[in-house]
């Protein structure tokens, strides 16, 4: 006697559903055959990069290779040329910043972007009421205000500045306005977090100092950077990305980056277990 198949809808959906919890999340961040041109100049010629959920990416590169100009690209403040920016699997290219933000990424504002005038509560309730959208409703802001100045304390409390609770920002060390910086930036809980040179212009203890707390608030959250020093690069990525000439010429982690013949090529010689070093 043969044996026929019964189509069970129940069995079915208990199949799918497998399926869908056993299928692999997406990329937090990925771009695919990014590109962008300045005039007839390909700046950005085809970048790849698929970044996990999680992950905490250095970017480096020499200088022009395009580093910035993947951030602006990731970030909406530039339009690409060809190519793909996936934001958790959907694509984000040509969006405007706002609108990526909104999505969950964040890039770090830069100190101008801090109000000066304002206490350390006072910016860090902006960039959380900014981020709730009080902009668009009066009675959606008053309903927010109270969540919005509990985050607020509790920003401050992870970036070590509830101390200077009241001080206005342009009393602040630049190391403070910094941490400030990065407060604003993780504020509104975007998953996907973008540094630009985080440490720059830091004393060693602060520089120090600085990648634990980087360490702390981005916990479980992903995070780019884009970084010059390589005691920072070591010190905080679990993966380098190495953009030469506007490609990613390497991903890997970083002992795998430092041993990568083509990248040190890349960096003329020197490799980047001597720049670790301090040997420029
Ligand atoms: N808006 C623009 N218009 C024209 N050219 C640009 C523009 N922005 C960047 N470029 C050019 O693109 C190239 C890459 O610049 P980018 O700033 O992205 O490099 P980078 O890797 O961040 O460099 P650095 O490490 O020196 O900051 C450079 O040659 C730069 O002159």
């Amino acid at each position: 006697m043969s044996s026929v198949a019964i189509h069970n809808p129940a069995d079915h959906a208990a199949r799918s559903a497998r399926a869908a919890s056993s299928a692999k999340p997406p990329y937090a961040l990925e771009l695919r055959d990014l590109r962008k041109k300045f005039g007839k100049t390909e700046i950005i010629r085809g970048a790849q990069l698929a970044v996990e959920p999680g992950e905490r990416v250095a970017i480096i590169g020499p200088n022009g290779a395009g580093k910035s100009t993947l951030f602006n690209l990731i970030s909406g403040r530039f339009e690409p040329s060809g190519g793909q920016v996936l934001l958790h699997g959907q694509r984000i290219d040509g969006k405007k910043p706002f609108e990526i933000n909104r999505m969950g990424l964040s890039r770090s504002f830069q100190i101008t972007n801090i109000f000066p005038k304002l206490s350390v509560f006072e910016n860090l309730r902006c960039g959380v009421l900014w981020s709730l959208g009080y902009r668009y409703s009066f009675w959606r802001f008053l309903s927010n205000l109270h969540d919005a100045n509990a985050r607020a304390e509790e920003l401050m409390e992870m970036i070590g500045l509830h101390r200077k609770r009241d001080t206005l920002a342009v009393n602040l060390t630049y190391a403070e306005q910094r941490a400030l910086e990065i407060g604003i930036t993780i504020g509104g809980g975007a998953s996907v977090i973008l540094l630009d040179e985080p440490t720059a212009g830091m004393s060693n203890s602060e520089t120090a100092h600085f990648i634990q707390l980087i360490k702390k608030v981005t916990e479980g959250k992903t995070l780019l950077t884009v970084e010059h020093d390589m005691g920072v690069v070591f010190g905080l990525a679990d993966k380098i990305a190495v953009v030469v000439y506007g490609e990613v010429i390497a991903f890997d982690t970083p002992e795998a980056v430092r041993a990568n013949a083509r990248v040190q090529e890349a960096y003329l010689g020197s490799s980047v277990a001597d720049q670790q070093a301090g040997v420029h």
